[in-house]
């Protein structure tokens, strides 16, 4: 938890959090905190609990066991226009025209008929559905329908954005603009919960994560305290010879003249490159990164047998 979030409550406070369905207990013993104005991540493999976890916040599901709370309580209708939710299964009129399904949802959102107008006429502009004002909403593609179902969700202005899969099935531009707009709402002081399987996303958009597995968390924090948790600092390596075993790092990856290592807490690229060429390694191309979320993700899950091991756990 990062020290500047850590002293105010919590927006979300979840813990302990069991779910069973009937003998299957797909989350357990499951904690963390989501603090006013971050963006957070619930991420996870298909499967691992990440819209379960909502609902059971939400009050959809009853939870089995644990503390769900929202601003300290467990959710109720009162929380009412303050909470925008993007669900997983999209649901809108469809046999009714854009412009008024938007127009209705923002008098149920408590905006007055002319400020859901406006609103919505301006985000169609902006998401390029001007035209489709009048359409009915089955003659939208799938994407598009989803663009209006973000623009009823953010429409007012929420406090607590809670977006499940907000960009599934965009293509690169407009998961770029909807992006963009979860951005903006960010911006305006939104604390957002997005559950995605997007990692250049998360990069780009989230403070925090928690990275659900087998019901658990097998990580949490900032994208930065995860990082170094599975090997913060790598180097993308191009060589030829052979790159020996060391006390410096450990191998990620490595191809017939490419590899990739993560260095050990404290050690200096200086004393990896120093290393390798007194090995005999002829170094052709040496990049210090960060390792990305997307490796990390692959470690993760890449082989559900296989345990994960952070390079920081003990003994190096
Ligand atoms: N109502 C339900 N009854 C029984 N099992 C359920 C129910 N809802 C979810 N599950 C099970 O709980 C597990 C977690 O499902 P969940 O939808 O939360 O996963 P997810 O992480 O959101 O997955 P995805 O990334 O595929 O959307 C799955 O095994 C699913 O079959």
């Amino acid at each position: 938890m990062t020290s500047a979030t850590a002293t105010a409550a919590p927006l979300v406070h979840i813990e302990d959090f069991r779910m069973d369905f009937g003998d299957q207990t797909v989350i357990q013993d499951l904690s963390f905190d989501v603090h006013e104005g971050e963006t957070f991540g619930l991420l996870g493999s298909n499967g691992s609990g990440k819209t379960t976890t909502i609902r059971a916040l939400l009050g959809i599901y009853r939870p089995t066991a644990g503390t769900l709370h929202i601003g300290g309580k467990v959710f109720s209708d009162s929380y009412g226009s303050r909470l925008g939710y993007l669900p997983e299964e999209r649901g809108l009129y469809k046999k009714e025209a854009v412009l008024d399904v938007m127009v209705y949802f923002g008098r149920l959102k408590g905006l007055s008929t002319q400020a859901a107008r406006d609103f919505s006429l301006a985000y169609l502009e902006r998401v390029d559905l001007a035209d489709k004002a009048k359409a009915r909403v089955d003659k939208l593609s799938g994407g598009q329908q989803q663009k209006i179902q973000l623009g009823v969700t953010i429409m007012n202005d929420p406090q607590l954005l809670i977006l499940d899969e907000p960009t599934k099935g965009f293509d690169p531009v407009n998961r770029r603009l909807l992006m963009d707009i979860i951005e903006d709402s960010k911006r305006a002081g939104a604390t957002v919960v997005m559950v995605t399987h997007q990692m250049e996303e998360v990069e780009r958009l989230c403070d925090r994560i928690v990275l659900l597995k087998d019901g658990r968390a097998e990580a949490y924090g900032s994208i930065d305290e995860v990082q170094n948790q599975y090997g913060g600092r790598t180097i993308r390596l191009r060589y030829s010879g052979a790159v020996p075993p060391s006390d410096l790092y450990d191998v990620l990856l490595q191809e017939t003249n490419y590899a990739e290592l993560a260095l050990h807490d404290g050690v200096d690229e200086a004393e990896v490159l120093k290393e390798l060429v007194a090995a005999g390694v002829t170094v052709r191309g040496f990049i210090a990164a960060k390792r990305s979320l997307e490796d990390i993700f692959i470690q993760v899950y890449g082989d559900q047998n296989q345990a994960p091991t952070p390079v920081n756990a003990g003994g190096r």
